[in-house]
């Protein structure tokens, strides 16, 4: 996959997410104008004329937006692309097989429209296939007749999209999810589905557990993170690299892959000099025994501070670090205990944050950072800048520097070395560094030397900075104590058990559970929410944290969705029924489909594979938190209009709908993997 892809790849998720927020306004304007206009279909005349301009306006704008899109897309769907290539050997693809189990709806009726569009018009490669997931209109929709009508008046031939989409729709396929199809507007394609597949795809998931979409081929990738620093406190950054990074490879592993989570800790470098010259004057015990944690971090700011201030000092430290590289006995055994006090206590963090990964730091490098800086010399790409020596990537941006004045290596030495090594020794065919915004200069020269070097081939190896924003308080300033220290994580966690805590007790759980049951639900709640706030916001951004906010029973919060699940899962049970006997009645009794409001939750359980696929393409994980809102609230709707047990006066059970019950077993199921994907632990009371 290479750099030209993953650009592309990434205009055509700013696009979709263009189009999404004009959706949205589109909804808002639909909902406000509904008095004058009463369908929420577009009026069947051919143009957008007649209606208020800013819903004209942002109606052609979409479909705008949606050509630009299709046209990104077929550059970057692999599926697509194989299409272009037959089409430039002179046969275009407009055969269509019937998908295996587990495809996605969408993949699948995108290849059906693909068809069809190849079919009907041959003589257009550049056509793009634009098919979505529409609210209101259908099932989902094809919007491909008006750019296929706007790229035929550029070759001078007149149509109009509603023509367009006539002619589509006669050249479909065969294909036996799609009950109807329907023009609306000015040539939109409405697109209904059999409620056939829904008895399939969810008596499946209920019969044999939810399974992931396929893939075209299992990879090996690296997943580098939470990688703090050895001697410093973990922070709300690492708090943000260990969940986004915990769930980043709970999503890829689900999905079949070989995923290797390596911690690249910071745990050498002058900064260690520094530390142990300083400890020699300090803590006369640095050979046998390291200071306590709470001390390590004082040292290591008093060390820094005589660094920059004292030039005998500053010698000593190089001798130091000099010492501890050519690997000096007494020095890498005090190294050794710091790095060991430091990892205990990271290692305390991630337990209670279910975060694994193995630590690899910068120390393991040194022999491969000399070799590297060998071959990069050999290769001429070093350049002299004052005494340094210096690799520039891109010409745009500020170059690494390789070795340092003084003969010493550096991060970006150390970033090197290790990228050689995950793809020549571990053999990884995807990277991804979960590492703040604040580093993505130095991701993309990284990247930029590692081809140049030859080191990566980007058409066989993805990399990804799944880069975050910073983390504020309440006050939209950066998040700190009210002393203004930066917060420690262990302190971070402890409030978020107690106010967790008070909030059960509030709702007097504390009488209702057992010890036992209580501590696993203010856990599973405080390290919940904790997480959910974190992945339901759009990573890039900077987000506010909030415990009065995350720890809402209502709206878009973990609190609410934990609450949803058990509540699902109370059904069946007092309906007498376990997950096994759902199991065995769904052998022989179909899941419930009758009901607009059984199909539009069965609908949005099937879009879950989907999903999936999309978050592999573009690692933003709050895709799959707006899908666990979206079903939770489809259950709501479907609960409030359909009785799953009826009971007379007295509270007697009269009637059990099976098939319903069902229903209920298969969203649960599908929130519960959610769940598990983004590290939420569900709990069955709370
Ligand atoms: N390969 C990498 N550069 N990984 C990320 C390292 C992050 C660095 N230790 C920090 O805390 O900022």
């Amino acid at each position: 996959m290479s750099y030209e892809y993953q650009k592309l790849q990434h205009r055509a998720e700013v696009a979709e997410h263009e189009i999404k927020l004009i959706e949205d306004k589109l909804h808002y304007l639909r909902t406000e104008l509904s008095k004058n206009i009463d369908d929420v279909e577009l009026p069947s005349h051919t143009s957008v004329a007649g209606l208020p301009d800013e819903l004209a306006q942002l109606i052609t704008e979409n479909i705008k937006l949606k050509m630009r899109l299709g046209v990104l897309k077929r550059f970057i769907c692999p599926v697509l692309q194989a299409a272009e290539d037959e089409g430039k050997s002179g046969k275009r693809k407009v055969e269509f097989q019937e998908p295996v189990a587990g495809s996605s709806i969408l993949s699948a009726l995108q290849k059906y429209f693909e068809a069809a569009i190849n079919r009907a018009y041959p003589d257009l490669p550049d056509a793009p296939v634009v098919v979505a997931v529409s609210g209101k209109f259908g099932d989902y929709q094809c919007n491909s007749a008006m750019p296929i009508a706007q790229l035929l008046k550029a070759k001078g031939e007149k149509s109009n999209p509603r023509e367009v989409a006539q002619k589509l729709m006669d050249a479909v396929p065969p294909f036996s999810w799609v009950q109807k199809l329907d023009i609306a507007g000015p040539g939109f394609i409405n697109i209904t589905l059999n409620r056939s597949i829904g008895h399939k795809a969810l008596n499946e998931i209920v019969l044999n557990g939810v399974k992931p979409p396929v893939v075209d081929r299992k990879l090996t990738i690296v997943c580098d993170f939470p990688s703090p620093n050895i001697a410093k406190d973990l922070h709300v950054g690492h708090l943000r690299a260990s969940i986004i990074g915990e769930s980043t490879c709970r999503l890829l592993e689900f999905l079949g892959h070989n995923v290797l989570r390596i911690s690249h800790l910071g745990d050498w470098g002058t900064q260690f000099g520094m530390l142990i010259a300083h400890l020699q004057d300090k803590f006369p015990d640095y050979e046998t025994k390291s200071p306590p944690i709470g001390d390590l971090q004082m040292f290591y700011k008093e060390s820094k501070k005589r660094f920059d201030e004292d030039e005998v000092f500053k010698k000593r430290a190089y001798e130091s670090v000099v010492k501890l590289q050519s690997y000096d006995p007494v020095y890498q055994k005090a190294w050794k205990l710091i790095c060991d006090v430091s990892k205990k206590e990271f290692q305390k963090v991630f337990e209670r944050l279910d975060v694994k990964a193995e630590d690899v730091g910068e120390s393991f490098y040194q022999s491969r950072m000399e070799q590297v800086v060998k071959d990069l010399e050999e290769k001429g790409l070093l350049e002299d800048d004052d005494g340094r020596k210096v690799m520039f990537g891109r010409a745009d941006r500020i170059p690494f520097t390789i070795v340092k004045s003084d003969g010493g290596f550096t991060y970006d030495t150390s970033d090197m070395a290790t990228i050689q090594y995950r793809i020549n020794e571990l053999k990884a065919e995807w990277i991804i560094y979960v590492v703040d915004a604040g580093q993505s200069t130095h991701f993309e020269v990284l990247e930029a030397c590692a081809v140049k070097a030859g080191i990566m081939d980007p058409e066989k190896v993805r990399l990804d900075h799944v880069q975050f924003g910073v983390v504020l308080g309440e006050d939209k300033k950066k998040f700190k104590t009210r002393s203004g220290e930066t917060v420690k994580l262990v302190a971070l966690l402890d409030e978020g058990l107690k106010r967790a805590g008070d909030k059960l007790k509030e709702r007097g759980r504390d009488e209702a559970l057992t010890a036992e049951e209580f501590k696993i639900a203010q856990e599973a709640i405080a390290y919940g929410c904790i997480k959910y706030a974190d992945l339901s916001h759009n990573r890039v951004h900077e987000y506010v944290f909030s415990f009065d906010k995350m720890l809402e029973d209502k709206g878009n919060t973990a609190v609410y969705l934990l609450y949803m699940l058990t509540r699902i899962r109370s059904i069946a049970r007092l309906a007498g029924h376990t997950p096994e006997s759902l199991k065995e009645a769904a052998k022989s009794t179909p899941i419930s489909l009758d009901h607009e409001k059984e199909w539009n939750l069965a609908k949005v359980l099937l879009r879950f594979t989907e999903t999936l696929e999309k978050i592999a393409r573009d690692l933003y994980l709050h895709h799959l938190c707006e899908y666990l809102y979206e079903v939770s609230t489809a259950f709501s709707e479907f609960y409030d209009s359909c009785y799953c047990v009826e009971k007379d006066a007295a509270g007697t059970i009269k009637k059990i709908h099976i098939g319903r019950l069902l229903l209920c077993e298969a969203t649960a199921m599908i929130m519960e993997q959610c769940f598990s994907i983004l590290s939420i632990r569900t709990v069955s009371k709370m």
